[in-house]
């Protein structure tokens, strides 16, 4: 490709995800939780649901969702909204303690651990009883991220409360989530952040550097735990980052990111119909 087309590609996806290269980190942390509260105060909703995994972007997410809370509670002391974080494991989570440390630095209004693993496994043995095919361990996994979804909008809905997506631009260039799972929420008060800009923002937070600069993990396999996102995808945050914020990076890695990123445009969509052309 040359490299005027390669460089207006790459400045409309930046554009579309809406990343800034530059970010001043106290007023980016304002703007966000400013944000959340803008929008509790016009939907007049019961509070805000977060699963809490252990990982940076659920913890800074998580971070921003209780200061939203607790300043949308200060100028308005009858209000009877919470944030509720949800600890949701499959079984044993190898590092469970990570969420615990993430919950402690968070202090969110309530803390509430509930299992995933019983759901999951009874929704695996029926589909397995109607069809005789049992789930690959990687569509096992996409349930189990569909699970969290369940839960957190089954507690939303108790408290007429609005559920946080952690999804920021690194995540969304690639599609890199399930869809309906954790790509589904009512609020993403990350988007448009780079990796980078998160990890900078849970600095800032003052949030522990183990939780910040953690190896990113879905964690969905049960065959294979703990799963590097960067093992899966075959490609670097460093060079995901990069990129997004507008910088020259070598062509195999573009070339599989731009392909990566087209290939997940239905997820950045709402479900096609017939009046849509988009993909062609
Ligand atoms: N072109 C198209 N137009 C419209 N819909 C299309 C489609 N292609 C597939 N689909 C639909 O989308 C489905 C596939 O999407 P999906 O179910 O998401 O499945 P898929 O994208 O295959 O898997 C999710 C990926 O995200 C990763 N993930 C998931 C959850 C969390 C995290 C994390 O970082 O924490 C990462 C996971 O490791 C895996 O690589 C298909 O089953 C089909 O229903
Ligand atoms: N075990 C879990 N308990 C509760 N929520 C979870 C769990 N695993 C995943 N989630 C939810 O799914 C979201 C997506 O997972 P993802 O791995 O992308 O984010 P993360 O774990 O917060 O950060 P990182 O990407 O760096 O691992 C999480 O932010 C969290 O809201
Ligand atoms: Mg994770």
């Amino acid at each position: 490709m040359p490299t005027s087309r390669k460089v207006i590609m790459q400045r409309q996806i930046i554009n579309t995800l809406g990343v800034q290269a530059d970010i001043d980190l106290d007023s980016e942390i304002v703007r966000r939780v400013n944000f959340m509260v803008d929008y509790l105060h016009h939907t007049r909703a019961g509070g805000l649901v977060l699963g809490i995994s252990g990982g940076v972007d659920s913890t800074v997410a998580g971070r921003l969702a209780q200061m939203a809370v607790e300043q949308y509670r200060r100028v308005n002391p009858d209000w009877t909204g919470k944030f509720y974080a949800m600890r949701l494991p499959y079984h044993i989570q190898g590092d469970a303690d990570d969420a615990v440390a993430a919950i402690e630095f968070i202090k969110p209004d309530v803390d509430i651990e509930m299992q995933i693993g019983s759901a999951t496994d009874a929704l695996a043995m029926s589909l397995k009883d109607a069809t005789g095919e049992e789930p690959s361990d990687y569509n096992l996994g996409n349930v189990k991220a569909r699970m969290r979804m369940i839960a957190q909008y089954a507690l939303a809905g108790e408290h007429g409360a609005l559920v946080v997506g952690t999804d920021q631009a690194a995540e969304s260039i690639t599609g890199f989530y399930t869809k309906f799972g954790d790509g589904a929420a009512d609020i993403m008060p990350l988007a448009g952040l780079t990796k980078t800009q998160v990890r900078n923002i849970g600095d800032r937070l003052g949030a522990d550097s183990r939780l910040v600069h953690k190896i990113p993990t879905a964690d969905l396999l049960t065959n294979k735990p703990g799963q590097t996102d960067e093992a899966e995808l075959g490609i670097s945050y460093d060079d995901i980052d990069a990129y997004l914020s507008g910088d020259a990076i070598n062509d195999d890695a573009r070339e599989k990111l731009e392909t990566i990123y087209h290939r997940s445009e239905h997820k950045r969509r709402l479900p096609v119909r017939p009046s849509d052309d988009w993909w062609y």
